[in-house]
């Protein structure tokens, strides 16, 4: 008896030791980091940042710490956050810093990693081959119809609604049916019969439990064999990988991004092994839904509380796609100034993913030196885009403000004092002549940067073109009477990609 006892204090004491040790080591003044400024208790665990990513406010944290304590920020014991366009080619750019094992953590597994998560440069740049095949010009050519054909109907079904709509729930369904068509060949039909099989709830619930995993990569593989947790993630990765399964079976008649990814296109190159077909299937689907979604949910409630905005956008819509003119019609895009600017400030206030991907610097080796900055071997990173997208040194005046117009400005489209004349709330004792201008396109990041960015964002903006001129075209829309639109704030809420509260639109047919 008394042995064991002494084994379980001398255990207790080991382990005790070892917390003490560790901590206290973190807070030294010896630890490579201690020259970052940042909260105790971030210093202290990652742990801190874990949980306060469960209240969906991490957007809104890391945006605080910059603000008080600067521009590069210790937010855990071995991870900064970045609020310094001039690191962006240093971090992010070709030869930069590989990616951290944030997405590994989401995915509670550090072997089934799709193309988001590969932390090895050289294993990403090869399994990015054929994804960058699938989004080349000729390839989203071919894609167009198909998205075109999901708006028609994202039309007919709203036209169905009576009275008012979520709206969101309606990007939800057309984002996923849209990216099914283009990714698989088809598969889904939210818009056409409701969401049956909780499709949105299933990809929630796991945005949700693995917001925490993110942050605590390691536990991501005992957390797998939680009953709750392993389950939720893995309805998710089932559902998508069944899509993967019958398209194999299926086969296509169109060209859709499986063609690539198989190397359907390329039959001199050996066949993809399934194993990374089912990965990336999950991922076309889920990295290219939500995202899509939030950002068009962010805009039309951009739109909604700017009706002067709307109006605008109306006008130079109008001017192309007259009511029987088709407005997927893509060639008119190009010419189409304000809608770009009205998606870039959208993406700018709203990024669909706020704080960014991380990176990380190898374990082994020397460190690297971001700009003025050394960074030593094993330090996880962001460069936070909510942040820098805010930041009054980057984008001015009404940093915090829904200004579409500045895009213009910066590209000579507009004058300033034009510009400022459709400016929220301007007075007239406004110094309209002496006020600067700040617009650094190096810290617009929705879509990261570099070698592992957004593969589709070209395939995200053709879609919200598409969404944005076919509604405008034939609906005239406005918030329900009374909604308050500072709940779209209240409920934006950063789980990586971001959840967005419910916007009650009341739709009118225009002709
Ligand atoms: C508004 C919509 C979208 C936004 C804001 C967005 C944003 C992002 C961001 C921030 C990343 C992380 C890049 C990094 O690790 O540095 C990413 C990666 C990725 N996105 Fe998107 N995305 C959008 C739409 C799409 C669409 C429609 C697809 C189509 C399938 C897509 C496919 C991907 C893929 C495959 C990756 C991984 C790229 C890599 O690791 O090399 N995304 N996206």
């Amino acid at each position: 008896m008394s042995l064991l006892r002494a084994a379980f204090v001398s255990c207790l004491t080991f382990y005790f030791t070892l917390l003490l040790s560790t901590a206290l080591y973190r807070l030294s003044p010896h630890h490579p980091l201690a020259r970052y400024p940042g909260p105790f208790a971030c210093k202290l665990s990652k742990f801190w940042l874990a949980f306060l990513s469960l209240t969906g406010k991490q957007h809104l944290y890391l945006k605080s710490l910059h603000e008080r304590y600067g521009d590069v920020v210790r937010i855990g014991p071995n991870e900064l956050s970045f609020r310094e366009p001039s690191v962006l080619e240093a971090m992010l750019g070709v030869g930069g810093v590989p990616k951290g094992p944030l997405n590994a953590g989401r995915l509670l597994s550090m072997t089934d990693l799709p193309l988001v998560a590969i932390m090895d440069p050289v294993v990403h740049a090869k399994r990015r081959m054929p994804w960058t095949r699938a989004f080349s010009v000729a390839a989203l050519k071919e894609y167009e119809p198909t998205v075109a054909q999901r708006v028609h109907q994202l039309v007919q079904v709203l036209q169905a609604q009576e009275k008012e709509v979520i709206i969101g729930k309606f990007f939800n369904y057309f984002a996923y049916d849209s990216m099914c068509d283009v990714a698989f060949g088809g598969g889904s039909e939210l818009l056409r019969d409701g969401d049956k099989d909780n499709v949105w709830q299933i990809i929630e619930d796991a945005l949700l439990l693995t917001a925490f995993m993110s942050h605590v990569p390691y536990l991501g593989l005992y957390f797998a064999h939680m009953p709750i947790i392993g389950a939720t993630v893995n309805r998710l990765l089932s559902y998508s990988k069944s899509l993967v399964l019958e398209r194999i079976k299926r086969g296509s008649e169109r060209k859709d991004i499986f063609h690539y990814l198989n190397n359907e296109d390329r039959p001199d190159l050996p066949p993809t092994p399934v194993k990374h077909l089912l990965d990336d299937g999950v991922l076309a689907v889920v990295a290219g839904s939500d995202t899509t979604s939030s950002a068009l949910t962010s805009l039309f409630f951009c739109l909604l509380a700017h009706p002067h905005v709307m109006e605008r956008l109306k006008a130079e819509i109008d001017h192309f796609y007259p009511s029987g003119e088709d407005p997927c019609d893509t060639r008119n895009y190009r010419e189409m100034p304000y809608l770009t600017a009205v998606i870039n400030e959208t993406l700018r206030l709203y990024p669909p993913i706020p704080s960014g991907t991380q990176r990380q610097v190898p374990h082994h080796g020397e460190g690297v030196m971001l700009g003025a900055y050394p960074v030593p071997p094993g330090t996880a990173m962001y460069l936070h885009p909510y942040s820098l997208q805010r930041d009054p040194r980057n984008f001015y005046p009404f940093p915090e403000e829904f200004w579409p117009d500045r895009w213009l400005v910066a590209a000579q489209r507009s004058s300033l004092s034009e510009a400022l004349a459709h400016a929220p709330g301007v007075s007239k004792s406004f110094p309209l002549d002496s006020v600067d201008f700040e617009h650094n396109e190096a810290a617009f990041l929705p879509f990261a940067y570099g070698p592992a960015n957004c593969v589709g964002k070209q395939l995200a903006m053709l879609e919200m073109r598409m969404v944005v001129c076919a509604l405008l075209q034939k609906f005239e829309l406005r918030l329900r009477e009374g909604w308050d639109v500072h709940e779209y704030d209240k409920g934006f809420l950063d789980y990586f990609v971001t959840t967005r509260p419910d916007v009650p639109v009341v739709l009118r047919p225009r002709f």
